[in-house]
Order: structure tokens, then sequence, then C-alpha cells
């Protein structure tokens, strides 16, 4: 497979913005889609994002447009960075306009609302089982990568030289880009650390201490390890960037809009007034329900992300929760056999 030479970046938030800026940089002709006038005017005159990535320069070289088929229809590879909720529109809407040879990758965590599928399930529904697809994940704040300060994150495929092709344009001297073959369980890993975040968020705004945060880190790590385990997602997976490393970032950096919004919670604030202050995508507040319908659709329980849900629900208050996790029984630490 040929290195992609233009790269169509669909959805021009805070992290489509940070990846359009840094393949960029990389040398890449690329062109950055969003659909707010006013910010890819912006990003054309001024070379700024003043919404999602405000004060940072973005490279003289990138292009910007609102026109989804121009766009598309140059791109050698097209990589999706719109929220789950507006994955699967985006994707037929850029389906027919998409140069046969271009996969398609996403940036984007979570599941498609509603119905619990995977990304990559939506993906080859609607763009069909020949083109190539890849998931891009990993622990990556927007503003950070956008700064140019060193990251590492993971590319997933069942087409090998297609997570190489993708990786080649992302990885850089500031930019470290792993390869893998586990969509499932790199996908997984995305979503529900969004989740996990927000319970250590509770946590930590609730003034639980640094225990508590290890400890909800730890058992949380262990959620994901057990659903994955039953979705058929390699354990591998989850205990690198697209896992341990990405909830880790996630649940200690106060960058996480989702982890804002667990602290947020646990000072008592509403969910609608965190969520406005926050004032940009919190993956968490559909993903939580989406990975409990998967919990539910396999049998595993899961006490912590359930206790989310609930909280997210306004079902059970931050307090309730707490209780609930430490009367829970005792039991030993992993199930046999989760290692293989
Ligand atoms: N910001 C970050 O540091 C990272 C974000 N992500 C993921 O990337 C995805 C995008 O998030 P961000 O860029 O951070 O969000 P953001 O809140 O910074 O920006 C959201 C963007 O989505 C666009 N949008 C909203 N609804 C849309 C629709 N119906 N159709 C097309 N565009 C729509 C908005 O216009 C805006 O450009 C999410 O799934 C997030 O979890 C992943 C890694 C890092
Ligand atoms: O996915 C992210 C970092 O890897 C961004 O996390 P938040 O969506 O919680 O800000």
């Amino acid at each position: 497979m040929q290195a992609p030479a233009k790269v169509a970046v669909v959805g021009a938030g805070s992290w489509g913005t940070a990846l359009a800026a840094l393949i960029a940089r990389h040398g890449c002709d690329t062109v950055l889609w969003g659909r707010d006038a006013a910010c890819i005017a912006a990003i054309g005159e001024r070379r700024e994002n003043p919404r999602y990535l405000p004060g940072i320069a973005l490279p003289e070289t990138l292009a910007a447009t609102t026109d989804l088929a121009a766009c598309v229809r140059a791109a050698d590879l097209v990589l999706v960075v719109v929220p789950s909720h507006a994955f699967a529109e985006t994707l037929h809407a850029l389906a027919p306009h998409r140069p046969a040879h271009a996969g398609v990758a996403w940036a984007t965590k979570g599941f498609e609302p509603g119905s619990g599928r995977f990304l990559h399930e939506v993906a080859g529904e609607v763009l069909g089982g020949e083109v190539p697809l890849a998931v891009v994940t990993g622990p990556s704040f927007a503003k950070e990568v956008a700064l140019g300060l060193p990251t590492a994150l993971t590319v997933h495929s069942d087409t090998p030289a297609f997570a190489q092709a993708v990786a080649d344009v992302l990885h850089g001297p500031a930019f470290r880009a792993y390869t893998g073959d586990d969509m499932l369980g790199a996908e997984l890993g995305g979503a529900m650390k969004n989740v996990l975040a927000v319970a250590t968020g509770v946590a930590d705004g609730m003034q639980l201490g640094l225990n508590a945060r290890a400890g909800l880190i730890t058992r949380g790590l262990n959620e994901m390890l057990r659903l994955n385990q039953a979705i058929g997602g390699k354990a591998e997976t989850l205990m690198g960037l697209a896992g341990l490393g990405d909830l880790v970032l996630t649940c200690t950096g106060d960058l996480s809009r989702n982890r804002r919004l667990g602290l947020a919670l646990g000072r008592g604030q509403s969910i609608a007034d965190a969520v406005r202050e926050i004032g940009q995508v919190v993956e968490s507040v559909q993903t939580a329900d989406e990975v409990m319908r998967q919990a539910q659709k396999h049998g595993i329980e899961l006490p912590i992300s359930g206790g989310v849900q609930r909280v997210l629900h306004g079902e059970l208050t931050p307090t309730d929760a707490l209780r609930q996790l430490l009367a829970r029984e005792q039991k030993p630490e992993y199930p046999v056999g989760l290692f293989g």
C-alpha cells in the first residue's frame, strides 16, 4: 500500500484540528473539513481554531473547507474525527465522494449511540467490506498534540498495511504511532476509559484521596479487561496505549472533559450545568449506557461503570454510588483465566 500523499481530516473540533495540523506539519497535503463556517474561515485566514484550540498556531500548509465532497474527493486517506453521535451520518455523507483507493480511519471514541454498535461495525456496514478501515486511539490530549508535545498512540486495523500507512502519516519527530490488529479491543479501551474517568473525577471531586483514585483506576482496568475478554478483544491491547495508557491519562489529567465532568458531579454540580460549562464533546454521557448494554449482553458485572451510568442518569448520588461500591462482597482480584 502506497503512503497516502493527500489526507482528508473530517471533523474540525479540537482533536480533528490537532491531528490535521500534525499531519500537515509532517509534509502531507492535508485538508480539514468542518461544518462551522466561521471556524473554518478563521483557520484559513488566521491559522487558528479560535473555538477549540485558541491561541495555538496552525501550519500555513493546512487547508480548511466546509465542502465535504471536495475535501474527500481528492484524498488518499480519510481520517474521521467527529463525535460518536455524528459518526454514522458523517460516513453516509462522505461515502459517495470517497475515491475507491482511499481507506478510512477514525479517531472518534465511543459506540453508535442507541444501538451500542462498535464504530468499525458501523463503518463496515456503511462503506462495505472491501474498504480498509483503521482505529486511531491512545493517550492524546488534542491541546498537547497541537502544541507539538511528545505523544504516543496506536493504530489498529484488520489490514496491516493500512494500519502502517495511517501510522506513517501520524509518526514524526515528537509523535510515535504504533500499530496493531485488534480494532475491537482498541475501540473498547478508548470508549470505556471515558466512563472510568468520570468515576475518578467524581472521587477526586468528593476529595476521597489518592488511594481511592488509584483503586478506581486499577479496578476500572479490571472492568475493561473482563468485558474485553467477553467480546473477544486481546488483553495486550487493553494493557497498552489503547487501554491502560488512555485510562491513566484521562483519569488523572485535568485536560480531560470526562474527568472534569466527574469532578463537577463530585462537587455537587448538576450534570446539565457541568456539560454546559465544559462546552465540548463529553463522550461518557452516551458511552456509559452503551458500555452497560455490552456488559448486559455478555453477562458481565461492571460495578464502577454501572455506578457512573446511574449517577449520570441522576438515579444515584455520588455518595450513594460510593457507598454501594464499598459495600460489595470481597472477592479474588482477578477471575481465573483472564490473562489466558
Ligand atoms: N479532544 C481530544 O483530546 C481527543 C478527542 N478524541 C475523540 O475525538 C472525537 C471528537 O472530539 P473533539 O474533537 O475533542 O470534540 P470537540 O468538542 O472539540 O469538537 C466537536 C466537533 O464536532 C463537530 N460536530 C458536532 N456534531 C456534529 C455533527 N452532527 N456532524 C459533524 N460534526 C459535528 C463540532 O462542530 C466540532 O467541530 C470524540 O469522539 C473524542 O472522544 C479522541 C482523542 C483525543
Ligand atoms: O481521549 C482523550 C485523551 O486520549 C480526551 O479525553 P476527554 O474526551 O475526556 O477530554
